[in-house]
């Protein structure tokens, strides 16, 4: 699957978006390294801090599906910005633990612009038990 495809998947996941109180719609689309593809939109709640973001909502479907550390190849997210959306903290230290400071981030607008970055780049110091 190429990224055109991945960012494709991530639009299409975005229509889908429940976000009643922020209008800001986001998409995403998770790729594991057996091929399996998830997606997932952000879901809004009236109480706010009840928010999910799109890359979570596409990284938890991936894992209740199966999906590990290390399976994951590649993600891609998609928002209505005027440049590539810039994921949030929590979703950057999710991307971290389930993908790896390797896994690679596609960011992405409506309008085609497009960056490619990764989870370490994305969040340098993150949690780990270890650290
Ligand atoms: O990278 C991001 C940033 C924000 N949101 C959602 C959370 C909330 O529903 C709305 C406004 O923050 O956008 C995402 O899904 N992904
Ligand atoms: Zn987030």
């Amino acid at each position: 699957m190429t990224d055109d495809e991945l960012v494709a998947l991530a639009r299409q996941a975005r229509d889908a978006a429940y976000a009643p109180y922020s209008s800001f719609h986001v998409g995403a689309a998770v790729k594991l390294r057996d091929g399996r593809v998830f997606s997932g939109c952000n879901v809004e709640n009236a109480a706010y801090g009840l928010c999910n973001c799109a890359e979570r909502t596409a990284l938890f479907s991936a894992v209740a599906a199966g999906a590990r550390p290390g399976d994951i190849e590649r993600m891609a997210v998609v928002a209505d910005t005027a440049g590539p959306i810039s994921p949030c903290g929590a979703c950057r230290q999710v991307m971290l633990e389930l993908g790896g400071e390797g896994l690679a981030v596609v960011l992405a607008n409506m309008n085609g612009a497009r960056t490619l970055t990764t989870a370490g780049e994305l969040l340098p110091g993150g949690f780990r038990f270890d650290s």
